[in-house]
């Protein structure tokens, strides 16, 4: 029955009153304060919504915007929700007032933040904290992808909505597990690089033949850490200040992929600077960025205008590769993309036909021990034709492995590869560089083997460009049928000694140890 003034007066005389007596405290959140929107307004509403506090609620205002696909919870007015971590409990609640007047008139919206006097101080530290970091990570995992690819010195923007992640990826669990630990210790790492003076990146290095889950690999990573990715095609950029240029203008919270960067650079011979000519007469890009003007791309002073990056490297002949790029802090952790193993097959059958056992498992297991050679994109393929039958999927998925003979890298040169599904002329192809090139020891690179690769995971093969003579291609051919098994045993220690290399600095970060190694040959 009192005018609202009154009353009003009356209740700030009221809880003056009772305030020595009262056991609770209350902070005050506004949307707005100092004319400024009050950013840990939004930092609140995304907890709120992480923590799905507002489902407490009785009465919810709920909402969904155009692009989104779910619809969010939103505490209605006075409505009071409460949340207990770390043994304190507070209460939130959302309140909205009128304020100005007439035509003027808008509508002020705060959260209201109770808690017990003797939790003040844990609340104004732990609790915000808390409050913060898990509100980020939800911000996070809100974040729309875009991907990236470049003309002249300039990125244009595609959205991003690739849909491979770390479930569907099939590879070694340990190999699976041993990446995703690296990531999540460099988004945790920003303190620890700072610390000791390095630019916070991460650089990692795909190798393995066609088809083994390269670009699924970096489609994954992108989406785990929510990054943007850049995809830059080096034969499109003009020389080492486009690149540079390129490089000032990605944001952090990015991926720089390279992909194939073996054929989109010659790299295999020494150092060029700026002035040399290009080597290659073939090569109809119109670059002219060198191998330093890329060393300094990764990680020259340019590299730190943006922080929390990570770059990637994809080639299917790491064997081609300077080892220059190949070293810790450019390239911190090798990944081997292999072959499809057990392992791998058991990941794909779980993805595709949704089973994780079947009574033809061990012929498969002993068939791809025998054929060594199947990538993961040929056994994917031939499990999504039958996908709607599992049993039918495994016999054929038999039938296909039994029949499998590696295909002669020799004719595929001669004649354009005819009737073969996708997947095969996809593992199958050789790269744009795929005039059969001399290894350090001659092999013929046909892009499925790893050998002439030294212990290091480089070789030094000058001459990998030149082209071979005919006869000399012939003899090769012949020697490679023989060199077969010689092959798979290398390669078979290969992967056993490069699969993951030097996570060093990141098993730092997770021992909050500030010592860091040196850089040692990888
Ligand atoms: N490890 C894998 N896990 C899940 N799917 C895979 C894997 N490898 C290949 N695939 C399937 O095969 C297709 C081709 O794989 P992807 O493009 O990732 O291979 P890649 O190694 O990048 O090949 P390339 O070197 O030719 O670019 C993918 O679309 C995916 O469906």
């Amino acid at each position: 029955f009192l005018p609202p003034e009154l009353n009003d007066l009356l209740m700030k005389w009221w809880v003056k009153l009772i305030r020595p007596v009262n056991p609770y405290c209350i902070f005050h959140i506004p949307e707005v304060g100092s004319n400024k929107q009050n950013d840990l307004y939004r930092v609140v509403q995304l907890h709120m919504r992480a923590a799905k506090l507002s489902k407490e609620a009785d009465e919810l205002v709920l909402s969904r915007d155009e692009n989104d696909k779910e619809i969010t919870f939103s505490l209605a007015a006075d409505e009071v929700v409460k949340e207990t971590y770390e043994g304190v409990t507070v209460w939130w609640s959302h309140r909205t007032e009128k304020s100005g007047k007439d035509s003027d008139e808008f509508e002020k919206s705060s959260f209201e933040l109770k808690m017990r006097k003797k939790d003040k101080e844990f609340v104004m530290t732990r609790y915000l904290d808390f409050v913060t970091k898990n509100a980020a990570e939800f911000r996070r995992q809100l974040r729309e992808l875009h991907l990236y690819s470049n003309m002249d010195c300039f990125w244009e923007p595609h959205n991003f909505k690739h849909p491979s992640n770390f479930d569907t990826l099939a590879m070694e669990p340990e190999l699976k597990a041993k990446v995703k630990a690296d990531l999540d210790a460099f988004l945790k790492g920003e303190q620890f690089f700072h610390k000791v003076g390095r630019a916070w990146k991460r650089g990692y290095l795909l190798y393995g033949p066609p088809g083994t889950g390269k670009s699924s690999m970096i489609a994954a990573i992108a989406n785990y850490m929510k990054y943007n990715v850049y995809d830059l095609e080096l034969t499109q950029v003009y020389d080492n200040n486009a690149l540079k240029q390129l490089l000032v203008n990605t944001t952090s919270k990015s991926i720089i992929v390279i992909e194939d960067i073996d054929c989109s650079l010659d790299l295999a011979g020494q150092r060029k600077t700026a002035k040399e000519p290009k080597v290659d007469s073939n090569d109809d890009s119109k670059s002219s960025v060198t191998l330093s003007g890329l060393l300094n791309f990764t990680d020259g002073l340019w590299s730190c205008c943006g922080d929390e990056r990570i770059i990637i490297f994809t080639t299917n002949h790491v064997e081609k590769l300077d080892a220059a790029l190949l070293r810790p802090g450019r390239m911190d952790m090798h990944i081997n993309m292999s072959y499809c193993q057990f392992e791998t097959f058991k990941a794909l059958v779980k993805n595709y036909l949704g089973i994780d056992s079947h009574p033809l498992f061990d012929t498969v297991k002993a068939l791809l021990e025998s054929r060594k050679l199947i990538t993961p994109a040929q056994v994917a393929e031939h499990l999504f034709e039958n996908r709607a039958d599992p049993d039918a999927a495994m016999k054929v998925l038999i039938q296909w492995l039994e029949d499998w003979k590696p295909e002669e890298p020799v004719e595929e040169t001669k004649a354009p590869v005819e009737e073969t599904t996708t997947q095969e002329q996809e593992s199958d192809s050789a790269p744009a560089t795929s005039t059969p090139a001399t290894t350090e020891n001659g092999v013929t690179d046909n892009g499925i083997t790893e050998n002439g690769v030294a212990e290091n995971g480089v070789t030094d093969n000058g001459d990998a460009n030149a082209a071979l003579s005919d006869d000399l291609r012939k003899t090769v051919s012949i020697l490679e049928e023989r060199v077969g098994s010689i092959e798979n045993t290398l390669k078979q220690q290969l992967d056993s000694k490069t699969t993951v290399m030097k996570p060093d600095i990141l098993s730092h970060i997770e021992n909050g140890d500030s010592q860091v190694e040196s850089d040692s040959d990888v």
